[in-house]
């Protein structure tokens, strides 16, 4: 190890960095030096100094025992709170939860001190109670919630925990997490996640966190909150109503990321009292809309809010950030307040860990792309065996697997399925949502029992095998922010059929690393005849290619495409680092420490 030069940093906060390795003295006085090595870089340090450093460390030179000389080893970075309604996997519904349980894990390897803050819907097996509880006002009661927690992949994993979010989703965490039933919204939504933003703006203050090997203690206040999605739009407001007046928060800064400009948070105008904030934020919520729902005419908005008062508004694809600034019908209301504050889409990366066809707990054969054309009629036949369909690996599959909801346009597919079903395919649907789209998933099996099958359950199993074992996934979205799905299956050499929205346009590419259907009327209530039409040309035109040598390029493409967090995270670092919280620093390039040891693996 070559000699390092000592650094004289005695004066209190004085920092320095290198390579990414900061060091900040919080003493007054320098007793000895000694080097470290951190990951790559080697620096030096003064003993009473406060080591702040953004990766492992590796090897402790001139330190005979480096825990009993009180070196404090933690990553500088940024301390980053994400909040959310649904954090997978002990949350999920869908694409958010997918996103709340890769991203922080991704930039907690890159040496950021990281929170995820959720609701407990459940009595999660791995977290437990920090015995931290306090009192919140919520509409005009005074209630206590409390904090749990678990540390995994290098993230504090806190769950608020309330009746309020227990009593309703008790053991069916993929399903009741928003109303009683697909589309209907508990009575007391807007009490549950004010609850959810003031505790997430009390945690980083009360909560004193140790499981890190780097970083202990509360996270304090200059942190960045990064809020997803409606629910957790009263967080900024709070965050100036309640915390920044009394000189509290001062420096921290607010990101919020859009996942589905389609739910909103539209409540009754006079619902604002709910709320307790004072009368100069109602001229954010404000607004006026045509529906009914749930009255005619004024409201309160939450998204709009969450816009209006945060710092930085993302989306999860840059295709999905233009289309939401093109007028109305894509911005669903919205545009003309997204086109004042500017909007940044960053396309998603997906779990890797989880989905890839080398590891998959779900498939009993394994494979890379090496292997892919032997291991993946294999895996087809057990799909087929599963669902039921004739077992023929000659036959192409097609899957679909989402919630079904207009947005996914699975009605759209129901009705361009007649229109191919001649070929010789297969289709297998997976999804739930709307009783009468679930309908749609039985009545295939009764009309096609030789060729299409629906199954209208949330099953994480069967969703792995489709994947691994159908030869093409069909995204049929009138709109969509990024998706996941077509993320998923290219690992495992599953060609992405899209309609060409949001993120499907930026992750797939026509003819390389899939086929493209064109854009979908987006008009919800009718289905267009043009958009049957092409569905049908689309998936005949892919049935042509497939068993060529073009479809085997094409299978190879999929599978070499790096979507994994990494690259998304360098990007959100970036943009969280420019809104200049105090003490924030860029982070490393870092990788997760074994992400699939048992300790890290969450169970629910
Ligand atoms: N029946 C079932 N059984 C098992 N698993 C199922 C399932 N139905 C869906 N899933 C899983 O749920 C996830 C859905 O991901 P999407 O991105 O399609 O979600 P969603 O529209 O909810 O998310 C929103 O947020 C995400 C995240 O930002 C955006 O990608 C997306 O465009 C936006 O609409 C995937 O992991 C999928 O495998």
């Amino acid at each position: 190890m070559a000699t390092a030069t000592a650094w004289n940093c005695v004066s209190r906060r004085s920092s320095v960095s290198k390579n990414g390795v900061a060091i900040s003295s919080s003493r007054r006085e320098a007793k000895a030096t000694a080097t470290l090595r951190v990951a790559k870089t080697q620096i030096a340090v003064h003993e009473g100094l406060r080591v702040v450093c953004n990766a492992r460390v590796i090897r402790a030179n001139g330190i005979q025992n480096m825990k009993s000389r009180k070196f404090i080893v933690c990553g500088l970075g940024m301390k980053l709170i994400f909040v959310a309604s649904e954090v997978g996997p002990w949350s999920k519904t869908g694409g958010l939860g997918d996103v709340l349980g890769g991203l922080p894990p991704a930039m907690a390897a890159n040496g950021h001190r990281v929170m995820t803050i959720a609701p407990r819907y459940d009595q999660y097996k791995d977290a437990w109670d920090t015995e931290v509880e306090i009192e919140l006002k919520a509409g005009d009661k005074t209630e206590k919630v409390r904090f749990f927690h678990c540390y995994k992949r290098g993230v504090d994993r806190v769950f608020v925990d309330h009746p309020m979010f227990l009593e309703k989703v008790w053991g069916k965490t993929a399903s009741k997490v928003y109303g009683p039933v697909a589309g209907i919204d508990y009575q007391d939504n807007q009490i549950r996640f004010s609850l959810l933003c003031q505790a997430a703006l009390e945690a980083p203050r009360v909560l004193n966190l140790n499981s890190s090997e780097y970083f202990s203690g509360p996270y304090g206040e200059d942190v960045v909150f990064i809020c997803n999605d409606w629910h957790t739009a009263l967080l900024p407001c709070y965050l100036k109503s309640m915390y920044q007046p009394r000189g509290l928060y001062t420096s921290a800064k607010v990101a919020f990321c859009i996942h589905n400009i389609a739910y909103q948070g539209r409540f009754a105008f006079a619902d604002f009292n709910l709320l307790n904030l004072p009368d100069e934020f109602k001229s954010s919520f404000d607004f006026i809309d045509g529906y009914e729902k749930p009255v005619k005419g004024r409201k309160i908005n939450w998204m709009k809010a969450g816009i209006l008062e945060s710092d930085k508004i993302l989306t999860v694809s840059p295709y999905y950030a233009k289309e939401l600034v093109s007028g109305p019908d894509k911005g669903v209301e919205l545009d003309n307040i997204l086109r004042k504050t500017s909007i940044l889409g960053i396309v998603n990366g997906m779990d890797v860990q989880e989905w890839s066809p080398m590891t998959d707990k779900f498939t009993s054969v394994k494979f890379d792309s090496s292997t892919v054309m032997s291991a993946k009629p294999l895996i087809k036949e057990a799909l087929q065996a599963e669902v039921g369909l004739p077992v023929d690996k000659s036959i192409p599959v097609v899957g679909f697997i989402g919630r079904l909801e207009e947005q996914k346009g699975s009605d759209i597919l129901a009705a361009a399925i007649p229109e191919f079903i001649g070929e010789n395919v297969q289709i297998i649907v997976l999804g739930t949502g709307k009783k009468a789209m679930e309908k749609q998933l039985d009545e295939l099996e009764i009309q096609y029992p030789l060729k299409a099958r629906g199954v209208a359950k949330f099953n994480v199993k069967l969703a792995h095998m489709i994947i691994a074992g159908a030869d093409f996934i069909i995204v049929p979205s009138r709109f969509e922010p990024c998706g996941l799905i077509q993320l998923q299956a290219m690992p495992y050499g599953c060609v992405p059929i899209v309609a060409s929205t949001g993120g499907l346009v930026d992750t797939v590419k026509e003819g390389y690393t899939g086929f493209q259907m064109g854009a979908f009327n987006v008009e919800c209530e009718t289905v267009d005849p043009v958009d049957v039409t092409a569905i049908a040309t689309t998936v005949k035109r892919a049935l042509a290619v497939y068993g060529t040598p073009a479809f085997s390029e094409m299978i190879q493409n999929c599978m070499a495409q790096e979507l994994s967090w990494k690259k998304p995270a360098k990007k959100w670092e970036e943009v969280l680092l420019n809104l200049g919280v105090e003490g924030s620093e860029p982070g490393i390039e870092g990788e997760e420490i074994a992400p699939l040891a048992k300790e890290n693996v969450a169970t629910p």
